[in-house]
């Protein structure tokens, strides 16, 4: 049966190719229609060319991204769908034929459910399953899933589309994450389809696909809810740069480009913030009490004066009551709005009681004023020097960054607002004027902003006058879209941020990503339990709706700010309404590493998330000892040399300590084969820091010096194990001249676990 049912499935992904190519052609032809049309029109007509334009250019560079690896799968039904087929194919995208006949599925719609979750007992309509794999166009393997009372008796341990799955898991890696759609596991696929609405949190250990369930679950819902967050959009947030580097090709390879990527030192817009502070200075920045202290800060900001002040207006004295300034702050604090817009509204009261105070003064000496006198008059008293003076004192113009600096810079002022924090807590956050804002600033920055308001009402203005602008143009785009009878084809923001005559020519996401005030539709958070009270605060300002994918593992926070029980943190900030999912299956480390990184964790006292490893390596880990530091060198090289020699990607993972000669070390060796940080993970090796390493992985992997690793970050044993779980096939430790091997690693070879001992 296999070679005919190999020869039937070529034909079909060759038929379906077929129809791919000539969708593209047909596209590419519309498209150059569209362009030859004689430029001109009024802005409406334009909009509508733009409009199209914007259709086929989106359509063809989604069937040309499509690539070689259109149709993955296939299911077979039980009874005939509605479209009077047995057979459902399921790919990267829908296509259908001439006649509007389904030929592929694409896998987020509803009814390739089927395809990720059947089992023997809950077959969902489905007679079998069959994975194909394709080398090119074609395809070269079919594995076939049967429901029947056979596999009925292996279930529980079964992995879906096995063959498939443990070839991808065992390829080797490039330094980019891939998409997974065609081996998504039944338990990944069930967050992934879950509800949009809510806080969904998934726990899982290392290696058990929490970030490729979580981008998988962006491209779902960006699908599935195209109209809803098309406008909104979905922001994803990474732990660093590298991270983000590590994923960003996954959402663009299942033809999303719309979703905002951004580190923790990039929420704030305009400023990238790439250092962090200390531990300990850290963790008192990213505590809850922070926001009381920034709204302690921002209100002594407002100082009514203990006596009158005489205040020269060109040879006139007025006087300005305590009273009267006391008043004027009420009111404008009663309206609610952030500081500098009631500031706005404050100054104006005052300008307004002062200008009637001269005048009446100038009535007293019998001179007359009218309307436009009262204007000159009020002209004069605001750009008075002793007026200036007066108001700011007592309500000054402030920024964020002006704020924070000046927290940190004034120590009585600080004191002043933290009565009952102990002088070495105040310490913590001194800082002279100047710096470089942190990681651990940006949430502050933000708070504050949102207490502060823009500082300028000229920028209040510009936005709402961009606000209109867009509005309007949507509502071109919705019309040009009915017109060309492309509904659901193409959003109208899509459309509209292509518009050659749009005020501002930015993306959705770009739009998103640079204003401070933007609410997205959805946010998916990645190594969530790295992130402090402050900056989740921030994080469901920008999205109010709650909508929220948050995925991490508690055994790995590694700092003190960080969470280390998901009810602790989550439950003070949005209450109860969160739901938890746990995925665990380690889809990236071999038996006999996860084996190693858990003892070596427990024995550190570590609570962590067991997970079931679905494959084994060839290789023990290897714990080496040396004497000097010159030994060490050599065997960093050595190790480096014979890992890199077998392909793929190997990181050397150095504490701070070592770090500047371990790279010394490798870059001397294996010059632009090797990179450090960020760049190395384009490189076969990459030289990291235990904090860089997080979320990312590498078929080899060594670590220098755990003991330093461990001794180094606040939650040591942590940070050594996310190190230890980062490889797919090889870890080797490099201990420091005198180290010991890390307790828990067992010290002689075990049976069956393949430790090395040298
Ligand atoms: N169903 C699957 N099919 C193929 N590969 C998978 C599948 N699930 C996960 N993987 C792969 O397993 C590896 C680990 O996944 P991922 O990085 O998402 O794990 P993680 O839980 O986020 O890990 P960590 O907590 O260490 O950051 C990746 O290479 C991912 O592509």
């Amino acid at each position: 049966m296999a070679d005919s049912e190999l020869a039937r499935e070529r034909e079909y992904v060759s038929a379906l190719y077929e129809r791919l190519d000539g969708l593209r052609a047909e596209a590419e032809r519309e498209l150059a229609a569209v362009r030859r049309e004689s430029v001109g029109g009024n802005h409406q007509s334009r909009s509508e060319r733009d409009a199209f334009a914007q259709v086929y250019e989106d359509r063809i560079r989604q069937l040309r991204d499509v690539g070689e690896r259109l149709a993955f799968g296939r299911l077979e039904l039980v009874e005939p769908d509605e479209n009077g087929s047995a057979l459902r194919y399921i790919g990267r995208l829908g296509l259908r034929d001439e006649n509007l006949e389904p030929l592929l599925l694409d896998w987020r719609a509803p009814q390739a459910r089927a395809f990720y979750q059947a089992t023997a007992a809950t077959p969902l309509g489905a007679r079998a399953r069959r994975h194909l794999t394709t080398k090119g166009r074609e395809v070269v393997r079919i594995e076939d899933e049967v429901f029947d009372a056979g596999l009925l008796e292996q279930e529980g341990t079964r992995l879906q589309g096995e063959g498939a799955l443990l070839a991808a898991l065992s390829a080797q890696r490039t330094g980019r994450m891939h998409d997974i759609v065609s081996t998504i596991q039944a338990e990944q696929d069930r967050i992934i389809r879950s509800d949009l609405s809510g806080v969904l949190v998934v726990q899982g250990g290392p290696g058990t696909g929490k970030t490729a369930v979580a981008l998988h679950r962006a491209a779902y819902l960006l699908y599935t809810h195209r109209e809803r967050l098309g406008s909104s959009g979905v922001l994803v947030v990474g732990p660093s740069p590298a991270f983000l580097q590590y994923i960003n090709a996954v959402l663009p390879s299942l033809g999303e480009t719309g979703v905002v990527l951004s580190s923790l030192g990039r929420l704030y817009p305009a400023l990238e913030a790439t250092h962090d502070d200390e531990p300990a200075v850290a963790a008192v920045k990213g505590g809850a009490e922070m926001a009381g202290l920034i709204r302690r800060a921002v209100r002594s900001r407002q100082r009514v004066p203990s006596e009158p002040q005489s205040l020269d207006v060109n040879g006139e004295t007025l006087v300005l009551e305590p009273q009267t300034v006391a008043d004027a702050m009420h009111r404008a604090r009663e309206s609610g709005k952030p500081y500098n817009e009631g500031r706005v509204q404050f100054v104006k009261t005052l300008l307004g009681q002062l200008t009637k105070q001269l005048a009446e003064q100038l009535k007293r000496r019998g001179t007359t004023v009218d309307d436009a006198d009262l204007a000159y008059l009020r002209e004069d008293i605001r750009t008075a020097y002793d007026v200036r003076v007066a108001l700011n004192t007592a309500w000054i113009p402030l920024t964020p960054e002006k704020l924070l600096e000046d927290l940190y810079a004034r120590p009585q002022w600080l004191a002043g607002l933290t009565g009952s924090w102990s002088k070495a807590k105040r310490e913590l956050l001194r800082r002279e004027r100047g710096a470089a804002m942190t990681i651990s600033d940006i949430p502050l920055l933000d708070e504050a902003a949102e207490l502060l308001g823009d500082s300028d009402p000229a920028d209040q203005a510009k936005r709402r006058a961009e606000k209109a602008q867009r509005k309007r143009d949507l509502e071109n785009a919705k019309n040009a879209i009915r017109n060309m009878g492309v509904a659901g084809l193409v959003s109208a923001e899509t459309v509209v941020d292509g518009f050659a005559e749009s005020t501002v020519s930015l993306t959705t996401a770009e739009r998103a990503a640079s204003d401070r005030t933007w609410t997205y539709g959805h946010i998916v958070v990645d190594e969530a339990q790295e992130l402090s009270p402050m900056q989740w605060r921030l994080l469901l300002r920008r999205c109010p709706l709650r909508s929220f994918t948050v995925v991490g593992d508690v055994a790995q926070a590694s700092s003190a700010a960080s969470t280390t029980d998901w009810g602790a943190t989550l439950t003070p900030l949005i209450g109860e309404g969160w739901r938890l999912e746990e995925l665990t299956v380690n889809y990236r480390t071999p038996t006999q590493i996860v084996e190693a990184a858990e003892w070596v964790a427990e024995a550190a006292g570590l609570r962590i998330t067991p997970s079931r490893s679905v494959r084994s390596t060839e290789w023990p880990v290897e714990a080496i000892e040396t004497e000097s530091d010159e030994e060490l060198a050599a065997v960093l090289i050595d190790l480096v040399d014979e890992m890199a020699g077998e392909g793929g990607t190997t990181a050397v993972i150095a504490p701070e300590a070592l770090f500047d000669r371990a790279a010394a070390v490798v870059r001397e060796r294996f010059g632009a084969d090797s990179g450090v940080g960020a760049a190395g993970l384009a490189r076969p090796i990459a030289v990291i820091t235990p904090a860089e390493a997080k979320g990312l992985e590498f078929d080899s992997v060594v670590i220098v010096s755990p003991a330093a690793v461990v001794a180094e970050s606040p939650r040591g044993a942590s940070a050594l194990y996310v190190a230890m779980t980062r490889p797919t096939q090889r870890l080797a430790l490099a201990l420091a001249p005198g180290e010991v091997r890390p307790a828990g690693l067992p010290p002689v070879s075990r049976q069956g676990t393949g430790f090395s001992e040298s």
